[in-house]
C-alpha cells in the first residue's frame, strides 16, 4: 500500500514515496523540484513511480500551487489529502492563538520532532528548526504542547533584501567568519549569525522554561549551511517533515 508524502514550501516541492503509510516505512523513491518546475512531475519523476495508494501533503505555498500539484497527481486515480494545522494532532497540542494559522510545515515538523523524541526515551522538550525560504524556530514542551516560535527571513531573502535596498551589496557568497574583513564574508556571516543567533536565543528560552536541555532538531534545504556555525548540540534530520506526514497518515488510518 505505497504512500506518497508531499511537502510544498515556498521554494521547492519535496516528495517521498514509502512502501506503506507509517513511521519507519521503507523509502522507495524521493525527489524535489523548484516550484516553477511542478509541471515536469507528471511526465518526469512521477511517471516512473509505482501508483501510490494514498497521498498526504502539506502546503504553505498557496492554493494556486496546490491546484498545479493536483493536476500532476491526475496521472494516478488517487485523491490527495492536504494537512490543516489543528489544535491537536499527531501527538502534539497547538498553542498558537489561532491553531489553524500555524504553517502546516511547522505543524508537521512538530509532529515529526515529537515522534523522534518519544522514540529516544523519556519525553524531552524539543526545539524544532526549519531552514528554508524562511527560517522557523519552534518550541515544544516535553508533554507535546507547542508553546510558540519564531519566523525570520531565510538566507536568500536576507541577501536579496540587502542587494535590493543598497547600492554596494551585490557580491558573491562569502564564508562565515568570526571577524569578516570583506563584503562577501560580512554578508554571509551576518546572515548566518542572524539565523544561529535566533536559534541560540530560543534554545535559551526553552531550556529555562523546561528546566532541561531540549532536543534540538533541524531540517530544511539550507540546514546544512547553518549547522556548522550553530553552537548548541543539534541533529540535522532531512526527513523530519516526512516523518511528521507519515505519523499523521498512520494516525488517520487508525481512526
Ligand atoms: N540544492 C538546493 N536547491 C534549492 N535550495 C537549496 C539547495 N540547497 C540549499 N538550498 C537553500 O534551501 C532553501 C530551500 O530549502 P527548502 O527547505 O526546499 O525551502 P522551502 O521548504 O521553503 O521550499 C533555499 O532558499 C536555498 O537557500
Ligand atoms: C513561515 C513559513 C512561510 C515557512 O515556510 P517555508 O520557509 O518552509 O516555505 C510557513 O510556515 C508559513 O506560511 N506559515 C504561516 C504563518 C505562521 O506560521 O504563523
Ligand atoms: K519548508
Amino acid at each position: 500500500m505505497s504512500f506518497l508524502a508531499i511537502d510544498i514550501g515556498n521554494t521547492r516541492l519535496k516528495w517521498a514515496l514509502y512502501a506503506s503509510p507509517q513511521p519507519g516505512a521503507v523509502l522507495l523513491a524521493h525527489g524535489a523540484v523548484f516550484l516553477e518546475n511542478i509541471e515536469q512531475l507528471g511526465e518526469g519523476d512521477w511517471q516512473r513511480l509505482p501508483v501510490p495508494h494514498s497521498v498526504l501533503g502539506c502546503n504553505v505555498a498557496g492554493d494556486a500551487v496546490r491546484r498545479r500539484v493536483e493536476e500532476q497527481l491526475e496521472l494516478w486515480d488517487v485523491t490527495p489529502r492536504w494537512i490543516v494545522s489543528s489544535a491537536q494532532g499527531g501527538g502534539i497540542s497547538n498553542g498558537y492563538d489561532h491553531p489553524g494559522r500555524l504553517g502546516t510545515d511547522r505543524f508537521v515538523a512538530l509532529v515529526g520532532a515529537r515522534s523522534h523524541s518519544l522514540r529516544r526515551g523519556p519525553a524531552r522538550a524539543c526545539l524544532v528548526v526549519m531552514v528554508g525560504t524562511a527560517v522557523t524556530v519552534d518550541a515544544l514542551e516535553a508533554d507535546g504542547h507547542f508553546i510558540g516560535g519564531l519566523i525570520l527571513p531565510g538566507h536568500g531573502i536576507m541577501l536579496r533584501a540587502l542587494e535590493g535596498g543598497t547600492a554596494g551589496l551585490r557580491v558573491p557568497t562569502g564564508e562565515v567568519r568570526e571577524f569578516p574583513t570583506n563584503t562577501s564574508d560580512a554578508l554571509t556571516s551576518g546572515g548566518n549569525y542572524a539565523i544561529t543567533g535566533a536559534i541560540e536565543r530560543m534554545h535559551r528560552h526553552l531550556k529555562q522554561r523546561a528546566g532541561h536541555e531540549p532536543l534540538t532538531l533541524m531540517t530544511g534545504g539550507a540546514g546544512w549551511k547553518v549547522s556548522p556555525a550553530l553552537d548548541i548540540e543539534h541533529e540535522l534530520i532531512d526527513s523530519l517533515i516526512f516523518d511528521g506526514i507519515l505519523t499523521l497518515q498512520s494516525h488517520h488510518l487508525a481512526l
